[in-house]
């Protein structure tokens, strides 16, 4: 396995690019670009790389479920870091090409959705094509597979392409979290501003499931930062949730949740602790967490994960 490898989705001139050169250590790692979600995160899973840096969530078309579902099914997983990244579309053309001209335009589908208006408004006559990611898609154009790409500026270069229109998005400062991924380990250390990832799968069908679920973050005052519902593949209504709370796994109230869960729930999936990247400087520790809970909350992980990353 090579230590300093990093896999994330590309080619060349995503926003995922973008998002994982904004990491400190990213200029002494290899940055191995792959075509899918999938590709990306089972290369981690292989060990061929040491980090897997993909999109998770949007703020405006939510949940990237690729990366929702590759965290719940498969070999557990477990989220270290996370990078929030201000998102601007542009319009990519071959040199030459007008408006008048484009008749297809491609882009991800995750893409697609922040710019709907925008095309429908300049474009409503255009088809548009789903790409693997936005700079495949300016790459597609560059081979004159397509007419024109929705992408990032710092695409248009590496493809030879102009950029037609910037800024087209049709929120006011669409928002992608990223997450760097890698095999099940030790935790982040806490900063005193963290946050912890996981995947429950619900108790019994029964009246109040969710709210018992929910409870035991509520009793311990632990503020929840996102619920996701994904379908489990198991018929029709089965459903897991994947969660972020606040705080860190070395606060008591976060491993206590957690036991509580694994009380109640069929399968609890711990996806890490880490720093929150929606703050600058670090806030201190929450009064009552040592490093002493931090080395307990840890033991009790080890024992409970069991070389399984399951709880
Ligand atoms: O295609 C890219 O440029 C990507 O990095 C992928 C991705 C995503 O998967 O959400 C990342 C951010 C944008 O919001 C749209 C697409």
């Amino acid at each position: 396995m090579s230590a300093t490898r990093y896999t994330y989705l590309g080619p060349a001139g995503t926003f995922t690019e973008a998002a994982l050169r904004t990491l400190p250590e990213a200029g002494t790692r290899e940055l191995v670009p792959l075509s899918s979600v999938p590709a990306v995160l089972d290369a981690v899973r292989a060990g061929q790389a040491a980090g897997a840096f993909v999109a998770v969530e949007n703020s405006v078309e939510g949940a990237v479920t690729a990366t929702s579902d590759e965290l719940v099914n498969g070999t557990p997983l477990m989220i270290y870091r996370e990078v929030l990244l201000p998102i601007s579309f542009a319009l990519l053309v071959r040199p030459g090409t007008s408006m008048a001209d484009i008749k297809t335009v491609t882009s991800h589908p995750v893409a697609q959705a922040q710019v709907r208006r925008w095309l429908a408004a300049n474009l409503p006559d255009a088809q548009w094509e789903s790409a693997a990611s936005n700079a495949d898609g300016a790459r597609l154009v560059q081979e004159g597979r397509y007419d024109a790409a929705v992408a990032g500026v710092f695409a248009a270069p590496l493809y030879k392409l102009d950029v037609l229109a910037d800024e087209i998005h049709d929120a006011e400062s669409p928002t992608t979290r990223f997450i760097l991924v890698g095999r099940p380990g030790r935790v982040s250390s806490a900063t005193g501003f963290d946050k912890t990832s996981m995947v429950v799968w619900l108790p019994d069908d029964h009246p109040g499931a969710l709210l018992e679920l929910l409870q035991e973050f509520a009793v311990r005052g632990i503020n929840l930062m996102r619920i996701e519902s994904r379908p489990t593949g198991e018929g029709m209504g089965n459903y897991c949730f994947l969660i972020d709370c606040e705080g860190h796994l070395s606060e008591r109230r976060v491993s206590e949740a957690l036991m509580g869960l694994r009380r109640i729930c069929p399968q609890v999936r711990f996806l890490g602790s880490y720093p929150r990247a929606d703050h600058g400087a670090p806030a201190p520790l929450r009064p009552g967490t040592s490093e002493q809970d931090f080395a307990d909350a840890a033991d009790w992980l080890s024992r409970c994960l069991d070389g399984r990353g399951e709880l």
